[in-house]
């Protein structure tokens, strides 16, 4: 069987470097282009990579992404910075290219997206729930996509549910004390030197809290899911939001 022919964007960085070594350890993955800022993307074009893997920053994702889709060159995507203007200006380059896969994800490690999936389950059976991400200082933004993504996916089943708006009789003396609200579930962002990537969801109801924490200790906790991305996206045509969608989740 042939190979998959893989190329990594932002091949230097934290992530990248790793997804580097792992694309070349899996034995049926072939590493084509290894690119950094700076390297000319019709390298990618001319390297004849079928899936590109994207792990730049939000400032550098959307040009690449528009370069592999107008090629035929499906794509695994981890950088952050997702807004519904950015997925709308991706789908209007796909529906040119209908045969291109792109799979975003904002997090390939199998315990987030089981974090999210838990949390999106509970939600809509707690008064309150918040959200804390913690990461390296290191970190080019704020809040993360995996809690952006996870309180989103908490505000949507509330919603559902019809649950009632969180209680919170709180006037704040300092802007940003309760944290950054998205669609109604505050999140908070912690910066610390010794950390890598970790995420809790606090959720509280009558007389009990439940508290769900995942932690990312190194690089390697991504690359299980970054793999499975390269090789389902190549059949998954058009835009794919969420790892979760290529795992047999119940
Ligand atoms: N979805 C997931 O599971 C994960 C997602 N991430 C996300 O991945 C992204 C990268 O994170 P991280 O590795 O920590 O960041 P780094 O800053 O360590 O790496 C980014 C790399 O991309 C390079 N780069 C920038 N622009 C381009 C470009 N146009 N073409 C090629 N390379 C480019 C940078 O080069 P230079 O240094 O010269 O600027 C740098 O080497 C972030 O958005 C992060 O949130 C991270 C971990 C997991
Ligand atoms: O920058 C990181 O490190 C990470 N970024 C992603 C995010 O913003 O959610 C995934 C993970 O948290 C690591």
């Amino acid at each position: 069987m042939s190979k998959l022919r893989v190329a990594v964007l932002g091949a230097g960085g934290r992530i990248g470097s790793e997804a580097v070594r792992a694309v070349e350890a899996a034995e049926d993955m072939e590493l084509v282009a290894a690119l950094g800022r700076g390297d000319k993307l019709e390298t990618l074009a001319e390297s004849g990579a079928q899936v590109a893997v994207e792990l730049t920053t939000p400032a550098s994702v959307m040009g690449n992404l528009d370069f592999c889709v107008r090629h035929g060159i499906h794509a695994v995507v981890g950088t952050t910075g997702w807004t519904d203007e950015r997925l709308a200006q991706l789908g209007t380059s796909l529906a040119a290219s209908p045969e291109t896969g792109v799979l975003i994800a904002p997090n390939f490690s199998i315990g987030a997206v089981l974090t999210m999936k838990f949390a999106e389950a509970a939600a809509p059976y707690f008064e309150s729930v918040e959200v804390i991400e913690l990461h390296h200082p290191n970190k080019v933004d704020a809040p993360s996509g995996t809690a952006t993504r996870t309180a989103q996916l908490i505000a949507a089943a509330r919603e559902r549910s019809g649950s009632a708006p969180q209680p919170d009789a709180t006037v704040t003396a300092l802007d940003g004390a309760r944290g950054a609200d998205v669609d109604g579930v505050p999140v908070h962002a912690v910066r610390l030197r010794g950390l890598l990537a970790h995420q809790e969801v606090l959720l509280g109801g009558e007389g009990e809290t439940l508290t769900l924490r995942h932690d990312s200790l190194h690089h390697s906790s991504f690359m299980p899911g970054i793999l499975l991305g390269v090789r389902r996206v190549v059949g998954a045509p058009g835009l794919t939001f969420g790892l979760e969608h290529f795992l047999d989740l119940k």
